[in-house]
């Protein structure tokens, strides 16, 4: 059975993820998500579960950053997980004595309506995952009162739920990710998604545009593009796409090699299954016998068979 390493510690949103698609697993928790991917690059673990992206917050940058560079790894899966936000605090703390409180910035982000209605004048401090928070808030020296964090994390970590479903949206979705070694990669399964990460060769007007022309002409729909800086200076950035299909595809593989021709370099993070099970709706001259029959005819033109 593979051994998953996992943004930890126990009791945070990503291991609620690692469990609803692995329960038996041997779970390595980890601190940060490059702790994480570091175990699956030295082989203590045969992959990593890590957040990706936010319906409300958006993009875990961390991820997006640490996907980026190192040694490659590959995208095999994803999950997507409803996630619902507590207050949670040492058993003799009450509501009214909460000033200082504790969580991961995404979890800050979701929960600003209730801060701001519940505790105005609480101050906000940042950890590395909303169980390191509970972790944190369960010493009895802490400096924090209270943490944001999954409800679950208040039952490992002795806390008592002040307050409940305290997130600002009540539908909100987090994307998980489960990556790997580089290997074979999942079989194309009609409703896939692909993930690379774009460098820009020189910056000149329209560079982005035509990234995006590659996807365009090819019919292949972009679900996410962040830029994000490259830290080689201010104004440089690479850009992190997902775009519906596999690298199987014709037109997902004819996008990535135009995109390989125009970009300095192209880093594929693979092709796997959507969560969602949402297929493509392919625009005429887009599907796979489509670029077949239009591989013939050209070699046929190049024969001089007109
Ligand atoms: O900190 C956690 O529990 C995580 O798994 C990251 C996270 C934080 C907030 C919302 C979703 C995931």
């Amino acid at each position: 059975m593979s051994t998953l390493a996992y943004l930890g510690p126990e009791g945070t949103f990503t291991e609620a993820a690692l469990r609803s698609f692995a329960p038996d697993a041997p779970r390595i928790p980890c601190a940060t998500v490059g702790a994480a991917f570091d175990a699956v690059r030295r082989g203590e673990a045969d992959g990593a579960v890590v957040p990706l992206e936010n319906s409300v917050e958006g993009a875990v940058n961390a991820t997006l950053d640490e996907l980026a560079a190192g040694e490659p790894l590959l995208i095999h899966g994803e999950v997507l997980l409803p996630v619902s936000f507590a207050l949670l605090a040492r058993p003799e703390t009450e509501l009214e004595d909460v000033k200082r409180v504790v969580t991961h910035p995404h979890a800050h982000a979701q929960c600003r309506g209730f801060l701001a209605g519940t505790l105005p004048r609480a101050e906000v401090f940042t950890a590395a995952s909303t169980a390191a928070a509970a972790m944190a808030v369960s010493d009895p020296t802490s400096h924090y009162d209270a943490a944001i964090a999954a409800p679950i994390a208040g039952e490992h970590y002795g806390l008592r739920a002040l307050a409940t479903g305290i997130g600002d949206r009540p539908d909100t979705v987090t994307r998980f990710v489960v990556v790997r070694r580089p290997g074979p990669l999942p079989p194309p399964s009609g409703a896939d998604r692909t993930t690379l990460v774009a460098f820009i060769a020189d910056d000149h007007p329209g560079a982005l545009l035509e990234i995006l022309f590659e996807f365009a002409v090819r019919g292949v729909s972009l679900t996410r593009i962040e830029s994000r800086p490259t830290g080689d200076g201010i104004g440089r950035y690479f850009f992190h796409i997902d775009c519906e299909g596999h690298v199987s595809d014709a037109r997902v593989g004819e996008a990535l090699t135009g995109l390989r021709r125009i970009c300095a370099n192209v880093r594929f993070l693979g092709s796997y299954r959507r969560a969602d099970g949402a297929a493509p709706t392919l625009r005429p001259g887009t599907t796979d016998p489509d670029f077949t029959r239009a591989a013939a005819w050209l070699t046929s033109i190049r024969a001089g068979q007109v």
